[in-house]
């Protein structure tokens, strides 16, 4: 077991990587899907069936916990993975997008942001030091950068002046983050759809240094044509022996694009949070289960899926449950559509190391295309 922040690639086909991340509470193979555990807990999921669907590492979200039930009471509890019962990494996203989404009354300043807690309305900021400090006292493995993550659209002139705030910022963290072996700081690429503001973000933060780099700012609204045109060229401004994560992404072509383009890690709610909306990833398609036509189906979801749902159910029983809304449907569909990310990633990095790709992702498309979800 190592007590350092390592990552060695193991293969390439084209721009793809495959590799792995070593840390001392476990190594994460990449490309990795990180399941998304916001408030300490990946919802509907026992930790140790996250582990079992194949995750190696979840996320957390400072804005979340700060706000509850605060950084000092699960650093006085022995810190996060002890609170979540999860010994594995974690990553902790360092606040700022939740502040711009979730909180109100919120007050921008060259210091950091003010804001009104979305639970209770009670007053809190977030600066870079502080966001340092709850990142800490939590724990987390990978640390993430305070940035704004610059809306979309915006001009030329707002994402300039967003992204140059967010790499002061970035130089503040680094600062704050201090010397911690076997932790990683990341830091996080902004410049919106603006290729020479993308390369002035990732030349500051390559003068920085960081353990690992973000690409900030997509998945906000500007498309994936738009998204995959920025990842043409943004992940490979940054460097090319470290980690790159696209945060916030995706949908399974999404991701399966962004791997094609040079991107290692992926966070999103997408699989968790339509488990318990009755939406289900195939590897035909999305079906919603909620729709009548499954209400007398004998076959499980996926012929091919190895989860608990898939072993033991059918269409026609988690049809039935989710209409009851009982508790299990959140259960087993959740463990199923992380099941299916988990082995699209494995697939994906399979495929990489065979150098055959090209071949998986045509075979991707053409199963979603045959339809009969
Ligand atoms: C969805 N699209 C998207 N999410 C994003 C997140 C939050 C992810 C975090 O927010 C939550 O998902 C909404 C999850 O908990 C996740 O950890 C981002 N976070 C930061 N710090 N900077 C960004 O530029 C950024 C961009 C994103 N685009």
């Amino acid at each position: 077991m190592t007590q350092r922040f390592e990552f060695a690639l193991s293969a390439r086909d084209g721009r793809a990587r495959t590799g792995l991340i070593k840390t001392p509470r476990g190594d994460i193979r990449t490309p990795a899907f990180m399941p998304v555990g916001t408030a300490a807990t990946v919802k509907a999921m026992m930790p140790e069936n996250v582990r079992a669907t194949g995750a190696d590492i979840l996320l957390g979200n400072t804005y979340h916990l700060m706000l509850r039930p605060t950084a000092e009471r699960i650093d006085a509890l022995g810190g996060l993975h002890t609170f979540m019962n999860w010994d594995r990494p974690i990553l902790t996203d360092s606040g700022g997008f939740q502040v711009m989404s979730l909180s109100g009354l919120r007050k921008m300043s060259e210091e950091g942001v003010t804001f009104k807690s979305h639970i209770d309305g009670s007053k809190h900021e977030l600066t870079p030091e502080r966001s340092m400090e709850i990142q800490r006292l939590l724990g987390s493995d990978i640390v993430m950068c305070f940035d704004e993550c610059t809306p979309f659209p915006a001009t030329e002139a707002e994402s300039l002046r967003s992204m140059q705030m967010s790499m002061r910022w970035a130089n503040r963290s680094r600062a704050a983050f201090g010397d911690r072996p076997g932790y990683a700081l990341f830091g996080i690429q902004q410049g919106s759809v603006f290729k020479d503001q993308r390369a002035e973000s990732a030349e500051k933060l390559r003068e920085i240094g960081f353990e690992g780099y973000a690409v900030g700012g997509l998945a906000v609204g500007e498309g994936q044509e738009l998204m995959f045109d920025v990842l043409d060229y943004a992940p490979e401004m940054l460097p090319d022996d470290r980690p790159r994560y696209l945060m916030g992404v995706g949908k399974p072509d999404d991701i399966v694009g962004a791997v094609q383009r040079g991107i290692d890690m992926f966070d999103c709610v997408l699989p968790s949070r339509s488990g318990r909306t009755g939406q289900v990833f195939t590897r035909r398609g999305v079906l919603n289960i909620k729709n009548a036509r499954h209400q007398n189906d004998p076959r499980p979801l996926d012929t091919e899926c190895r989860c608990p749902a898939c072993q033991h159910y059918s269409r026609a029983y988690l049809h039935h449950v989710f209409r009851s809304q009982e508790i299990i449907s959140s259960m087993l569909l959740t463990w199923h559509n992380l099941q299916y990310y988990q082995d699209l990633m494995s697939g994906l990095r399979a495929a990489i190391a065979a150098g055959d790709l090209a071949t998986f992702v045509a075979d991707f498309h053409a199963t979603r295309a045959l339809g009969d979800v």
